[in-house]
């Protein structure tokens, strides 16, 4: 499709990313060109959102959510379109590479914009759910918060990643080269509005 431009491609390194992916299972990249992801964030200011706060799961494995969000896009939303762009994008860097990364081909089926504001808690420690496959991917649109990667549910061992507007968060799925494992990681201090939209592959 012509018309906007998406994305920066000068640190896009799908071999660098299938590296991180592998060892420490997340990456953050610069990705999203500026003007475009302006237009993102004031889409993202106009839409409606749902609450989502809960507590989820058995007392020893308690995951609190405190944010919104909206999980609708018209055919002619700009969200659509990224989410193709980037689709097609990985794809293509797939196939140059030659590389077999999923047992099954890459296909996201769900997009979800999620807003924090600054009094939220986020989202406390968890893994995303098993029947999402292959790879999550999380665009920082605006505002700023903090992402965790942890190894466990109390946060232990927590390392930041990269957060700034723009920036993409990609981390493994069930699926990816084989491998079930899936990151813990985490979302809190909530500085100012923040908006992030999930991409995901969901089976079942
Ligand atoms: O908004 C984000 O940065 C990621 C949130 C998250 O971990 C999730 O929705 O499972
Ligand atoms: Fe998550």
């Amino acid at each position: 499709m012509e018309g906007i431009a998406f994305f920066t491609l000068h640190e896009f390194d799908l071999d660098e990313i299938v590296r991180s992916l592998t060892t420490i299972g997340i990456i953050s990249i610069p990705l999203l060109q500026e003007q475009t992801r302006q237009q993102l964030q004031r889409e993202a200011e106009q839409f409606n959102y749902a609450p989502e706060i809960k507590t989820i799961g058995a007392t020893d494995q308690i995951v609190k959510t405190e944010y919104d969000s909206c999980d609708t896009f018209a055919e002619n939303s700009l969200y659509t379109e990224l989410t193709q762009q980037f689709q097609t994008l990985l794809n293509d860097a797939i196939a140059q590479t030659g590389l077999s990364l999923f047992e099954t081909p890459l296909q996201f089926n769900s997009m979800v914009l999620q807003r924090y504001r600054p009094e939220q808690l986020g989202i406390t420690p968890h893994r995303d759910s098993l029947r999402a496959i292959n790879l999550i991917c999380v665009f920082n649109i605006s505002g700023h918060a903090s992402f965790y990667r942890c190894d466990d549910r109390s946060g232990a061992g927590a390392i930041a990643i990269d957060t700034t507007p723009g920036h993409v968060i990609l981390m493994r799925a069930p699926g990816f080269l084989g491998l079930s494992d899936r990151p813990f990681h985490y979302v809190t201090e909530i500085r100012s509005t923040r908006y992030s939209l999930g991409l995901r592959q969901r089976i079942r």
